[in-house]
């Protein structure tokens, strides 16, 4: 682990670059794509940080590489130490697994124990309103409901630093009412949080920071 230079910060970006292999047809050559080019910032502790950006503009990109899912293959990812989870709704869920087992699984990646995940599990249920369909496979979930459950294990079981992508733009309107509540309560607590989203007022509304993406 590296010294931390600043205390406040916890994560540090420098001139990260990603560079994507790219066939435009099964008999063309691959080409590289350059989806992030140079990017640097902070991240501070009990920050929420918003990013924003047009289509394809690379937010998902970035989220990986803050994640460390994906490496940079230009510059630096620096972690000072922080546990980082990444909420997205196309990943984290195994499908054939019971709702209540992918909390369980996703708290134990996270680096909760256990007991500590299922102590947990009436309070993740009731957040997230799924009521019976917890005992039943993710794949019979719409994709409200897989967000829903997304948003509140991470409500619940939270890292560090989180990271959600597009997690507040689905689901039925009660509910993103309900998350934006919960979100704010942890923008007033230690909590670091990135948050990617299309919406530029939800953006305004939630976060103390905005990154934009071009
Ligand atoms: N695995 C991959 N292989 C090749 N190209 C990719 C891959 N993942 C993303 N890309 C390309 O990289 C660019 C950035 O993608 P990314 O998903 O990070 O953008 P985004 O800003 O999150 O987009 P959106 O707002 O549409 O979700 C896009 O042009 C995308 O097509």
């Amino acid at each position: 682990m590296s010294i931390n230079p600043k205390k406040e910060i916890v994560i540090s970006l420098k001139d990260v670059g990603i560079q994507y292999r790219r066939r435009s047809g099964i008999f063309k050559k691959a080409e590289s794509f350059t989806a992030l080019d140079s990017v640097s910032f902070d991240i501070y502790k009990g920050e929420t940080l918003g990013i924003l950006g047009r289509n394809g503009a690379g937010k998902s990109t970035l989220l990986k590489v803050i994640a460390g899912i994906i490496k940079p293959d230009f510059g630096k990812v620096e972690n000072y130490g922080v546990t980082v989870s990444l909420l997205a709704l196309q990943a984290g869920f195994d499908s054939e697994l019971t709702g209540y087992d992918n909390a369980v699984i996703s708290g134990m990646l996270m680096g909760f124990r256990r007991k500590e995940v299922e102590d947990r599990l009436e309070e993740i249920k009731k957040f997230s309103g799924l009521g019976e369909f917890m005992d039943r496979p993710v794949k019979t979930y719409s994709s409200g409901m897989r967000s829903r459950l997304g948003f509140s294990v991470a409500m619940y079981l939270s890292p560090d630093v989180l990271l959600l992508d597009e997690i507040l733009s689905v689901g039925d309107k009660e509910f993103r009412e309900k998350a934006e509540a919960e979100m704010l309560k942890k923008i007033h607590s230690e909590q670091t949080v990135i948050l990617v989203s299309h919406s530029e007022s939800q953006i305004k509304r939630l976060c103390d920071r905005t990154i934009s993406l071009n």
